[in-house]
Order: structure tokens, then sequence, then C-alpha cells
């Protein structure tokens, strides 16, 4: 070993090859936009949706190694400031321009880097935070979880929304999932509604699944306090065992906790683990619903859930409604966590009409497989995603005037 004296007495060392001359950089950085048609139309207070929008992100390495990620957000610019083309847009023209030449396997160096470059974006940054994971355990041969920590679980109680805004069809949807022993935990999309409406139809969805599903329901920020107290009352009623995100505001959210027999879970309040922090500290809520794209990447999750964690606050594995890549990331970071009383809602695939992995997901029992491959353990089915691209050959094949 250069430098090394072997009586051990005044030893110098060599000074260590800087990591960058030896280290795979990144040679590029690739985005392309894929539009999927949902099965039903998916009815929230913000949005309706009748398809999703994958941002795909590919960073090729030096090494020959491409880490994938994936950015969504749900109806647009309806639930937060970030779209999928303005992703796109942000990574093109900033993220790429601090991260070409880079070290690809210091990525948490990396995403400090771009974090100095880029201020907000925190979706963008997931999906190029979750790509260079994929790419860094494709070159080490280990899960992404591994990276993260070590994975505690291998499977995710998965729950399902129910969101097509008729009582009916939400009830036969419920029984199709309980059949097929996919999902016997059903979030409920409400607060589009006039509040009473709402509220019978979650009393007649428990009434007709009684014990054996769990239900609870999402508000998306849509209620007034005077309306949250009145409505969070009459769920528990009605059965309803955890009430998402009632009201818009977090002083709010410290009103209402522990005022009645449902828990109460905070979503749009949740931006990271500064606001996490201010959560936990108010006493603002029971669960947090963790979201990878919410929290800017599978780091700052972790941190997170270790606020509520120290706080004695539940946790939830949210979904932004991402495809298969956004999904495995979050999956990861699950995995791995000390508490996930509440399990996870990462169903955004089976949302979606078209596959675009070269093999399917593992839902079954009630429960998502995490992969065990190295880095996501996935791989995505390129022709389709060629096929299905913003710019790609379905657009380039669809006969005159058919549009959209
Ligand atoms: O939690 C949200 O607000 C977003 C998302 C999660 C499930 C779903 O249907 O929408
Ligand atoms: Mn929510």
């Amino acid at each position: 070993m250069a430098g090394r004296n072997l009586a051990g007495m005044n030893q110098t060392f060599a000074p260590l090859a800087p990591t960058n001359a030896v280290s795979p950089v990144i040679d590029r950085v690739e985005t392309i936009l894929v539009d999927l048609p949902t099965i039903r139309p998916h009815k929230l207070s913000v949005a309706t949706m009748n398809g999703q929008t994958l941002m795909l992100v590919k960073l090729h390495c030096s090494d020959g190694v491409v880490g994938i990620g994936e950015g969504t957000t749900i109806g647009g610019l309806a639930y937060g400031g970030e779209s999928p083309e303005s992703m796109k847009l942000a990574i093109d023209t900033y993220f790429a321009a601090v991260m070409l030449g880079q070290d690809a396997t210091r990525i948490q160096a990396l995403m400090a880097r771009i974090g100095k470059a880029v201020k907000e974006n925190r979706f963008a940054k997931s999906a190029v935070e979750t790509a260079l994971l994929d790419a860094h355990g494709k070159r080490l041969g280990l899960p992404v979880s591994e990276l993260l920590g070590g994975r505690r679980r291998d499977r995710l109680a998965v729950a399902w929304t129910l969101a097509s805004g008729d009582t009916a069809t939400d009830i036969a949807e419920a029984e199709r999932m309980l059949d097929l022993r996919r999902h016997r935990i059903f979030k409920l999309k409400i607060g589009a509604r006039d509040i009473r409406d709402d509220i019978a139809h979650v009393a007649a969805i428990k009434r007709a699944l009684g014990d054996r599903a769990a239900v609870r329901v999402d508000v998306n920020m849509a209620w007034s306090e005077t309306e949250a107290a009145h409505g969070m009352a009459a769920l528990a009623d009605a059965g309803c065992e955890l009430v998402e995100q009632p009201v818009a505001a977090a002083a709010g959210l410290v009103r209402l906790v522990r005022r009645f027999p449902t828990a109460l879970m905070a979503d749009e309040s949740l931006s990271g683990p500064e606001s996490a922090f201010e959560l936990a500290r108010v006493h603002g809520a029971d669960v947090f619903a963790v979201k990878i794209e919410q929290c800017g990447g599978c780091f700052n999750a972790l941190r997170v859930a270790a606020i509520a964690d120290a706080a004695g606050i539940g946790l939830y594995g949210g979904t932004m409604l991402e495809g298969a890549v956004g999904s495995i990331a979050s999956a990861h970071a699950f995995s791995t966590f000390a508490n996930l009383q509440w399990g996870t809602e990462l169903f955004g695939p089976l949302l979606l009409t078209e596959e675009i992995l070269c093999e399917p997901l593992d839902y079954s029992d009630f429960a998502l497989t995490v992969p065990s491959g190295p880095g996501l353990g996935i791989q995505l089915d390129d022709d389709r995603v060629a096929f299905f691209a913003r710019d790609g050959l379905r657009r380039k094949t669809r006969p005159a005037g058919q549009g959209g």
C-alpha cells in the first residue's frame, strides 16, 4: 500500500485518488412525457382525471448504467405547483446543467448540489433522486431499499381509492377488489359534493362492506373547519376509521385532531421534513401520509418518517398516483420505515390501462411485493414507453381527425 510505513512509525499515506477520477459520471439526462389513460374517471375534489402523465427521467452514466425515475402530479396543476411539463422543463434546463459530468455515485452530495441551483421543484427532485438511486443500486447489485438503510418488510398492504363519483359503482368496485384479494382498505374521495351527500355515500359503502374492509376518506382540503367538525363526527358514526386532510390550514388540523373517534391524517400540509417537524410540534395529526414526491425524494421521506416516529405519529405510505417507477421507488422507501401502521396506497399502476414494464408488478393477497432485484428491480418496456410517449408512435399513427 502506497506510503505505508511497515514499522508503524511516522506513517504517511499517499492521498486517495479523488473519487471522480474513477467514479462513473452522468453523461446524459433524458426526460420523456408518457400519457396513459385511466381505467375510469378518477374523481377528486380538485380534479377529475381521465388519464395520467408520467414524466420519466433516464440518467445515462459513463459506466453504461441507466437509472430511471418518475414524477407525476394529480390533474396537471390542480394539486400543487408542479406539472409533468414543468418538471421536464426544469430537469432539461436547470437540473441537467449541474448534473452533467458529476459523480453518479455520490447521490446525497449531488442532490445537495442540485438543491443549491434549484429551489422548490420537489417532485422533479424526487424523480431525479430516484434515477440516481436506481442507477447506483444496479451498479452495486443492491435493491434501492438497501441503499436507503435496509428493508424491514417485503410486502406492503395497499389501499384502493374508490372515486367513480357514484355510490353503487364504488360498492361494486370494492366487492370486485375483495373478490380478487387485491385490496381490503378503501379510501373514498369526498369533498366535491354537499357534505350530507358525502356522508350518506360513505355510510352506504361502509354498511355494504361491513367488517370485511376498512373505510377511510380523503377530503383534499375541501371543507371549512365548521364543516369538518360536523363531518368528522358523522364519519366516525358511519364507521370511517380515518379522515385525510379535511381542511387546508395546519392550524385547523390542530383544532380538529383528537376531538373525534376517527384518526386525522395530514397529506397536503406535509411538504418535507420542515413541515413535518412543525406539524409534529403543534400536534396537528395522528398520522402522516408520506409521499416521496411531496417530500422531494426518498431520503427526505425517511426523514419525515423519523420525525413521525419521534413524535408518536403513525405512518402511511402515500401516492401521487405514480406509475410503476414512482410507486416502486416509494415502495423501497416505505419498506425501510420502522413503523408503517396504516399501510400504503401504492395502487397507481393499477389505475392505468397500460403496462409499461417488461414484468408486471406483483399485487396479490392485499399487498404489493417490493422487488428484490438491483436498483428499483423493475425494467421498462422501452417499446411501449416510446409508443405512449407524448410525441410517440401512438400519436403519429392516429387517423386524421382524432385529436386529444
Ligand atoms: O392522497 C391524495 O390526495 C392523492 C391520491 C391518493 C390516492 C388518490 O386517489 O389520490
Ligand atoms: Mn390525500
